[in-house]
């Protein structure tokens, strides 16, 4: 059987971060990278990913699955990313095939635990691992993979500190960012920027012209689900 794809929305962005003012020149490359969002459960993964998309943080994200696509300028380059976030209750309901061919599907990976979660954080070498034996084998090249300590705000429930973060990013070779969704938008954009910039132009370049094309529905369920409950 087949790769199930979800929904796919398109947002469009404009950095406004001065670091990220790159405006692309004429012969700016436009490419494509696929990422996969991953982490354990309620550690933020959606809070993040609807974070850096809409800049917004509404709370709660249901169990709506969808693949975003979104405009980001990197270093001169115009990258379209396609950002697939899927919701661990999902993962869970699946065999591991399913998980094995949206690795398959990603160039570039966001690990995401939460600092008050111990268990959270202590899946991630093996997860990463698992991509990065799956990934490296076929192409000879470092995956783009980002670890992402979510939750910073909840500082008086931190059970993981930053530096064991920052260590095993280093071990695994890996990006690293202690962010808070709930709190702000630069974070998430940092997250997404630093990946962006991990990805080499072979694997974008091989990229384009390959994204998928599915059904493009607006993130308004989500949030008609959020109005819906405050009521
Ligand atoms: N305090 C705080 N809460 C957060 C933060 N990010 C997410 N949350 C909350 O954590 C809960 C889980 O967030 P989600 O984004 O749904 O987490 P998820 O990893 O996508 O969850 P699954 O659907 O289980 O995969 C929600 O109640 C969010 O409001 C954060 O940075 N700080």
């Amino acid at each position: 059987m087949g790769l199930r794809l979800p929904l796919r929305r398109s947002t469009s962005f404009t950095p406004d971060h001065p670091a990220l003012m790159e405006v692309p020149g004429p012969t700016a490359l436009k490419m494509e990278a696929n990422v996969l969002v991953m982490g354990a459960d309620n550690v933020g993964k959606s809070a993040l990913t609807v974070r850096f998309l809409t800049r917004r943080f509404i709370g709660e994200y249901g169990d709506m699955e969808f693949i975003y696509s979104h405009n980001l300028t990197v270093d001169g380059r115009e990258i379209l990313l396609h950002i697939w976030d899927v919701p661990s209750s999902q993962e869970q309901a699946e065999d591991g095939s399913s998980e094995e061919k949206r690795i398959q599907w990603a160039d570039s990976f966001v690990l995401v635990y939460s600092i008050c979660d111990r268990a959270s954080f202590n899946i991630l070498p093996l997860k990463i691992q698992f991509i990065k034996a799956a990934k490296e084998g076929q192409s000879q090249e470092k995956v783009p993979i980002v670890i992402v300590g979510n939750k910073r705000d909840l500082h008086h429930q931190r059970v993981v500190s930053s530096e064991e973060g920052r260590l095993l990013a280093l071990s695994l070779d890996c990006g690293f960012y202690e962010v808070s969704a709930a709190e702000a938008y630069h974070g998430a954009l940092m997250v997404f920027h630093g990946l962006a910039k991990l990805i080499p132009d072979t694997k974008l370049a091989l990229k384009k012209g390959t994204g998928i094309r599915g059904i493009v529905k607006t993130m308004s369920a989500v949030f008609a689900r959020k109005r819906t409950d405050s009521l």
